[in-house]
């Protein structure tokens, strides 16, 4: 920071280096002493004339300095305090300063602030009249300047000089002397716009470089809110993903629920609900589709009908529950006898029906014989006692009774009469009846019968 401060005194730009002296003098490390920094400003606002400083406030500086055994840069602020001590007339103030430190200065071998020493004191001799001394300084400013170096103090010294000589009346010296200040002050003016020149590209690059970062500061804003963006694009997308999902998991699952309602609606069409064999509607709309097949083919096809014996005796006896339980054994003991393509139904109550596809009259009478004793010997507790089932079966056989499902019934319930009244848990095929049977036949026939209600004429 101190080498950028110096340079930018070196090119005359004051108020930046006054900015830099500020920021070095707050990033002075602890228990160092602040004595560079406050030179460099004091330097800095005394040739900037930015303000008018007192001799105070540059005595100040050079204490702090001193305290930090900084000589040189106490005897720098020095010949600012000489420089205003001439400035506003105290010529002998300033001679006395710089006399006073004349030998610790030539201590250092530093030849800029030598020249400065010197010059300043031919000056002040000059103001005070000792041209003699003032002459000495002059050429002493001559002598400590480096080779073929252009200074500011030795542009002064060679004015100082031709002063002097134009006041003695030395034409040939003073010529000499104002063209080598004419010289010396021109080589010093291009070096002072040099260094202007070179703090200007400098200055010229900085911006350049300041530029170059903003604009990819501003791309990676760009890019940073490009990739906000593709972000936001991917999450809104993932909604509509979501949404998507959503949507046709809920129409998956309504369908589902349809469905399942439309089964559940199905089956309770279809199957009774408390032996889930086949309803009555059921059992007749499939038995009448096996029957027609079967007129095509002409093969035999069996209607058996089934009815629990005493089956009010169970429930009065029992109870309904075990009613139920009865009607539920019966089945299963049913069921054990049948095949897969065999129909089973339950046309109501205690009555049900079998429809053996490929059988004939004798077979179907064979497999219900089967099915009343596995039915009889069904155990059943009930709460107290043994309960006693059996079932009476009505056997009718395409063979005689054609196709139609109404006549196949009627011939299947007049044989199931016959087993009732025979003495019921047998098995019965055909209507061989006497008088006395066609007589009460026809007066039960005359009677609404249920099994029938429902079955085309
Ligand atoms: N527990 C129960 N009983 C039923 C059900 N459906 C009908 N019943 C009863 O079954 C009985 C049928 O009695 P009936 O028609 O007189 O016939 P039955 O007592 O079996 O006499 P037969 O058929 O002549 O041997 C009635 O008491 C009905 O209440 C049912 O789902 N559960």
């Amino acid at each position: 920071m101190a080498d950028v401060a110096q340079f930018l005194i070196i090119a005359r730009q004051y108020e930046q280096a006054v900015e830099y002296a500020d920021q070095m003098m707050k990033s002075v490390p602890e228990g160092m002493n602040e004595c560079r920094a406050v030179y460099f400003k004091l330097h800095a606002l005394f040739h900037g004339k930015m303000v008018r400083l007192s001799q105070g406030q540059l005595q100040e500086g050079v204490d702090l300095c001193m305290s930090a055994n900084e000589s040189l840069l106490a005897n720098a602020m020095r010949t600012d305090m000489a420089t205003l001590e001439i400035e506003q007339g105290r010529p002998a103030e300033a001679v006395r300063l710089l006399e006073e430190h004349y030998a610790e200065v030539q201590g250092y071998e530093y030849p800029a602030l030598m020249q400065y020493f010197n010059v300043l004191l031919a000056k002040g001799y000059y103001r005070l009249g000792d041209l003699a001394k003032s002459r000495r300084y002059a050429l002493a400013t001559i002598a400590s300047a480096v080779e073929n170096e252009i200074s500011e103090p030795l542009g002064q010294a060679y004015d100082l000089l031709y002063r002097i000589e134009s006041q003695q009346g030395h034409a040939t010296e003073a010529l000499a002397y104002h063209e080598k200040y004419m010289a010396a002050d021109k080589g010093y003016l291009t070096d002072v716009s040099a260094g202007a020149l070179a703090y200007q590209a400098v200055k010229q690059q900085v911006q350049t470089k300041k530029n170059e970062v903003d604009t990819l500061n501003r791309q990676n804003q760009i890019l940073q809110l490009q990739r906000e963006l593709d972000h936001k694009a991917m999450e809104t997308s993932r909604l509509y993903i979501a949404l998507l999902l959503t949507v046709l998991v809920s129409a998956g699952f309504w369908l589902l629920r349809t469905k399942r309602s439309q089964l559940r609606f199905k089956r309770l069409a279809t199957q009774d609900s408390l032996t889930h064999i086949c309803s009555r509607q059921h059992f007749v709309d499939e038995a009448e589709q096996v029957l027609r097949q079967a007129a095509r083919t002409t093969r035999s096809v069996s209607l058996v009908l089934m009815d629990l014996d005493h089956f009010k005796l169970v429930n009065d006896t029992h109870g309904h529950v075990i009613g139920d339980l009865v009607l539920k054994r019966a089945v299963a003991a049913c069921q054990q006898h049948l095949r897969r393509n065999e129909l089973f139904g339950r046309l109501g109550g205690e009555e049900f029906a079998i429809l053996f596809p490929e059988s004939t009259a004798a077979q179907a009478q064979e497999r219900s014989e089967r099915i009343r004793q596995a039915i009889a010997a069904t155990p059943l507790w009930g709460e107290t006692r043994h309960v006693v089932i059996s079932a009476s079966f009505g056997v009718a056989c395409t063979d005689r009774s054609g196709y139609e499902l109404r006549q196949l019934m009627i011939d299947a319930d007049n044989a199931l009469y016959r087993a009732k009244r025979d003495g019921r848990n047998r098995v019965i095929y055909g209507d061989d009846m006497d008088a006395a049977e066609l007589e009460a036949n026809a007066l039960r026939e005359a009677a609404p019968r249920e099994r029938l209600a429902d079955l085309p004429h």
